[in-house]
């Protein structure tokens, strides 16, 4: 669909670009030519990732450890970057998730989401866009959302909420920035299977719904090559006048409900007792990994 010079020149900071769905589009985008840098909170999982993508694709792929609640954190990977070039893109994709009913939520369940998809995409914005306008360099901001931002979700509300957050800042920001050669975009997923979510949401097999590629018009789940070339194309030149844009790329599946875990409202409470241990057997091997947060 691209060529292997698409992202020449391009220099790109993909956040949780360690795994899953940030894994694939750093892959996508190495393939097309751009630098990419990864970041995250495990080391060991950085540094493997880097390894892989870069033996498979010959392209240049750096990692920073970073937390993306600590804006201090945010501001050090930035300016260690800049200090090698400016970046041309960003890419907020690392995000935190987890089903569960929002009655049973303590307040620091509730931060533990909203504090990395909402305040962590945009400490990372802030960190990159400033250098952007002081130095006056065009970017192209593209955050990866979730169909939910149209349609709420049930039984995981603190992401609906901060990604609907974020959709809110893309078409802001569009605005305010414009002028400065800053482009923000977002792209809006359906199911895309990876450990990292399917862990979360649909950790014993029970939390169909937005997970069932069933209930998806096309009949499937999203393939990471389709995600990456999209990324690719809002990262690229050619279509600069786009902006303030979410685009939904899920075989139609919001526009047929259910895309929603509305679904999971039949579940009783041994059910929710069961999930709740499996996503935290799943969060508690991850913790053990982590160099930072
Ligand atoms: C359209 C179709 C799309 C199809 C479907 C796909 C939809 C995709 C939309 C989005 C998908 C994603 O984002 S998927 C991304 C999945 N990846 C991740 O989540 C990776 C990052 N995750 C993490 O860091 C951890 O898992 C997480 C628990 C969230 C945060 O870890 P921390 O160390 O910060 O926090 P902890 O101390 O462990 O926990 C903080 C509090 O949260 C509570 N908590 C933790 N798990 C809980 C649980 N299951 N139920 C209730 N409460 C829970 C704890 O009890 C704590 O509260 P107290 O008890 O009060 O102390
Ligand atoms: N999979 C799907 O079907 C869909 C996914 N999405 C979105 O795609 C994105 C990626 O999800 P997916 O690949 O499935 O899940 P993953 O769990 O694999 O990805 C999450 C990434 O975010 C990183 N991360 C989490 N918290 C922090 C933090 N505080 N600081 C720095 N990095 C952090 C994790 O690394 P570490 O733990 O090392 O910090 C991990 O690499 C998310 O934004 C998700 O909402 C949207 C729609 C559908």
């Amino acid at each position: 669909m691209f060529s292997h010079n698409t992202l020449t020149q391009k220099r790109i900071l993909i956040t949780g670009g360690g795994t899953g769905l940030g894994k694939e589009i750093s892959r996508g985008l190495l393939q097309c030519g751009a630098e990419v840098y990864i970041c995250g909170r495990r080391e060991s999982v950085l540094q493997e990732c880097c390894e892989e993508l870069s033996a498979d694709t010959g392209g240049k792929i750096h990692y920073r450890i970073c937390d993306i609640r600590d804006p201090d954190s945010i501001e050090a990977m930035v300016d260690s970057i800049f200090q090698e070039g400016p970046l041309t893109g960003l890419i907020n994709n690392a995000a935190a998730n987890f089903i569960a009913p929002t009655k049973d939520l303590s307040p620091r369940g509730y931060q533990a989401i909203r504090s990395t998809v909402m305040d962590g995409s945009f400490y990372t914005v802030l960190s990159v866009g400033k250098r952007w306008i002081k130095q006056q360099i065009p970017g192209s901001i593209v955050s990866n959302l979730v169909t939910w931002v149209w349609t709420g979700s049930a039984f995981v509300v603190p992401s609906a909420m901060a990604k609907t957050a974020i959709d809110s800042m893309t078409k802001s920001l569009a605005v305010e920035w414009g002028r400065y050669g800053i482009r923000v975009n977002a792209v809006a997923p359906g199911p895309f299977p990876t450990e990292g979510a399917w862990d979360k949401l649909n950790p014993t097999g029970k939390s169909t719904g937005a997970t069932d590629s069933e209930s998806v018009p096309m009949r499937r789940y999203g393939k990471m090559p389709e995600l990456a070339n999209l990324m690719t194309f809002l990262q690229a030149d050619g279509c600069e006048y786009l902006t303030g844009q979410t685009i939904a790329i899920d075989g139609g599946h919001h526009l047929a409900a259910p895309s929603t875990f509305a679904s999971l409202a039949d579940l009783n409470d041994d059910d929710w007792q069961e999930i709740r241990d499996s996503i935290k057997a799943s969060a508690e091997k991850e913790k053990s990994q982590r160099s930072t947060g």
